[in-house]
């Protein structure tokens, strides 16, 4: 038995992340009647989607009588301020979701003694098209069918990885959230070297924004392992073969450097 989505949510702070989530919950057919957005500065686009679609936009916590999943998704350093008004929307049953960058449980807890059941949740921008990756560790007051809930919820919008460690929650924050821009960023390198390759900018940027387009739907569709894909590609002693033998060595400590980087910070944003 699929398990079912909440009926009642309530997004705090509807940005990039958040907005891209709610983008995603809305293509596979939640009923916006039953979605709230909180948000002192919403963007115009985001104040055109709550009036089209119905979603409440900052309505009086007293009239929400349920409120099934709170989704937390301010910046961290805006947990302290935002801390009073999340308060005013958790009811006794509410799962709370935070998908804050390096905030942990403790410090989320410390913050918000009203919420018994919370889930830290690290999602990635990908979300907006159903393709997120998510990493979750649920808390101790985290009901079964709550976590079934949150299951449901974040699956509905990629794949989801349930992580018994929270700890681990920084790494996947430093692998999969932030991934996405590493990706964009090798398109606009990919694009800067096709330029100086002597390409018209125009062109190389369509290629190679295209090579990864193609490389990840073909990631998605094929059963073979990256390696296999990437030998595919290589013809001995070819010109994959001579590209590679430049990126190759270089290129995963740089990686595991900037993942380092991103989870060492994670870190600093907690307490
Ligand atoms: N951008 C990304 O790809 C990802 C972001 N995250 C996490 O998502 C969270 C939000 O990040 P972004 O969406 O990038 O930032 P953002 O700045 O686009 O969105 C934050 C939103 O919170 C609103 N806000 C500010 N104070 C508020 C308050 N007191 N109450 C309610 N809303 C308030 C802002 O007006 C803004 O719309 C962060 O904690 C970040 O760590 C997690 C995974 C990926
Ligand atoms: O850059 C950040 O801090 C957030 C968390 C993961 C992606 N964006």
């Amino acid at each position: 038995m699929t398990s079912p989505l909440p009926q009642t949510l309530v997004l705090i702070g509807a940005g990039k992340m958040g907005g891209a989530m709610l983008e995603g919950w809305l293509r596979i057919g939640m009923n916006p009647a039953g979605i709230s957005l909180i948000d002192p500065k919403p963007s115009d686009e985001m104040v055109a989607l709550a009036t089209e679609k119905g979603m409440a936009l900052n309505p009086d916590p007293a009239s929400l009588t349920s409120v099934e999943v709170l989704v937390l998704a301010t910046k961290p350093q805006m947990l302290d301020t935002a801390a009073p008004a999340v308060q005013a929307f958790i009811r006794p049953q509410t799962l709370l979701i935070s998908i804050l960058a390096g905030k942990t449980l403790s410090d989320l807890s410390a913050r918000l003694p009203n919420a018994t059941a919370m889930i830290r949740a690290m999602p990635n921008l990908p979300a907006s098209v159903q393709r997120g990756a998510t990493g979750a560790a649920a808390g101790q007051g985290v009901t079964g069918a709550q976590r079934a809930m949150a299951d449901a919820l974040l699956r509905s919008i990629g794949t989801v990885e349930w992580l018994d460690d929270e700890g681990l929650i920084d790494a996947v924050t430093a692998v999969s959230g932030s991934g996405p821009a590493y990706v964009f960023h090798l398109v606009e390198c990919l694009a800067a070297a096709g330029k100086q390759a002597g390409l018209p900018a125009d062109i190389a940027e369509r290629l190679a924004r295209a090579t990864i387009e193609g490389a990840g739907e073909l990631l998605h569709q094929s059963p073979l392992s990256p390696a296999t894909l990437r030998q595919n590609v290589t013809s001995p002693a070819g010109t994959t073969a001579a590209g590679l033998s430049v990126l190759m060595g270089p290129l995963e400590p740089l990686i595991v450097e900037t993942v380092a980087a991103a989870k060492r910070r994670a870190g600093e944003l907690s307490g």
